[in-house]
C-alpha cells in the first residue's frame, strides 16, 4: 500500500486544526477516536506500507510518514516533523513512540521540544526519511522499492514487523478511551485554545 496526495505540494497537513478549535467535548472525543483506529489499522497493517511524501508533511502527517515501512520524500522545499509544540500542544504518546522508533531517543527529543520541521536533507541525515530524490522520481523510487519488499517470504515478514510494533500498538490499544478523554480535557483548556486560535490566525495572516 502507497500513502500518497493529489495536493501538489502538501502530502498531509496534519489533523485539521479546526476540527480541534471551539468544539464539544463529544465531538473532539469521536475525532480522537477516528485518528486512533486510523492509526491502529496503519501502524498494525500486514501489508508492505510505503510513503511517497511529495509536499509538505507536518505532524499528524508526519505520524502518516512514519508508520509506514518506508518512506521517499521529494527533494526541496517540503519540510517534515512533529511540530505540535509550536501550535501550543502537545504530541500524544503514541506519535512518541513512533519516532522513537523512527530516530531513537536524542533526535526525538530535540525535534518534539523544538517542534521541528525539517528539510528532506535534514530527515534524511536523521533518519526520519530513507531516501530523497527530485519529486518526479518519488513515485518511481517507491514503486521499485516495493518491487524488493515483494520478494520477501510474505509470513516472515509480516512476523517480524508485528513482533517489532506490538509493544507501541498495545500501549495505545490498552488505553484508547483514557486517551481520547484526555485529548477532549486537554484541547479544551483555555490556554491550548487560545494557542491554535493564534496558530489558526497566522495561517491566514501568511496567506494574505
Ligand atoms: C503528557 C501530556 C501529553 C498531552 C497530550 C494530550 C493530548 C494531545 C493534544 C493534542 C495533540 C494533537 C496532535 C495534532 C496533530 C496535528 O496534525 S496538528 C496540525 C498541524 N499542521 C500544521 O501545522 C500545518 C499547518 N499548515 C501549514 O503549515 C500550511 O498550510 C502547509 C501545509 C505548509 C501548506 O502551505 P500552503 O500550500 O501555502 O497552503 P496554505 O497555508 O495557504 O493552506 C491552505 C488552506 O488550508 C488551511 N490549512 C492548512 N493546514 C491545515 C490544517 N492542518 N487544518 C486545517 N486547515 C489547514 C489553511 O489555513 C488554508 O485555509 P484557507 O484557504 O485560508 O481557508
Amino acid at each position: 500500500m502507497v500513502l500518497a496526495s493529489a495536493a501538489p505540494g502538501i502530502f498531509s497537513a496534519g489533523l485539521d486544526i479546526l476540527e480541534m478549535y471551539q468544539s464539544t467535548p463529544e465531538r473532539c472525543v469521536a475525532f480522537w477516536r477516528a485518528l486512533q483506529d486510523a492509526w491502529l489499522n496503519l501502524y498494525g497493517s500486514r501489508l508492505i506500507t510505503m510513503a511517497a511524501i511529495e509536499g509538505h508533511s507536518p505532524a499528524g502527517g508526519c505520524l502518516l510518514a512514519m508508520s509506514c515501512d518506508y518512506r521517499v520524500m521529494a527533494e526541496g522545499k517540503f519540510q517534515i516533523g512533529l511540530n505540535e509544540t509550536k501550535l501550543g500542544i502537545v504530541a500524544p504518546f503514541w506519535f512518541t513512540d513512533v519516532m522513537l522508533n523512527t530516530i531513537g531517543h536524542r533526535e526525538t527529543e530535540k525535534a518534539l521540544q523544538l517542534g521541528a520541521l525539517y528539510s528532506a536533507q535534514q530527515a534524511l541525515s536523521i533518519g526520519l526519511v530513507d531516501k530523497v530524490v527530485p519529486l518526479a522520481e518519488v513515485m518511481p523510487t517507491v514503486e521499485g522499492e516495493l518491487k524488493n519488499w515483494l520478494q520477501i517470504p510474505a509470513a516472515a515478514r509480516v512476523i517480524t514487523k508485528t513482533s517489532m510494533r506490538k509493544a507501541v500498538l498495545d500501549r495505545l490499544r490498552s488505553q484508547k478511551e483514557k486517551d481520547a478523554q484526555f485529548f477532549a480535557d486537554f484541547i479544551n483548556r483555555d490556554s491550548v485554545q487560545k494557542s491554535l486560535g493564534m496558530y489558526i490566525a497566522s495561517l491566514q495572516k501568511k496567506k494574505n
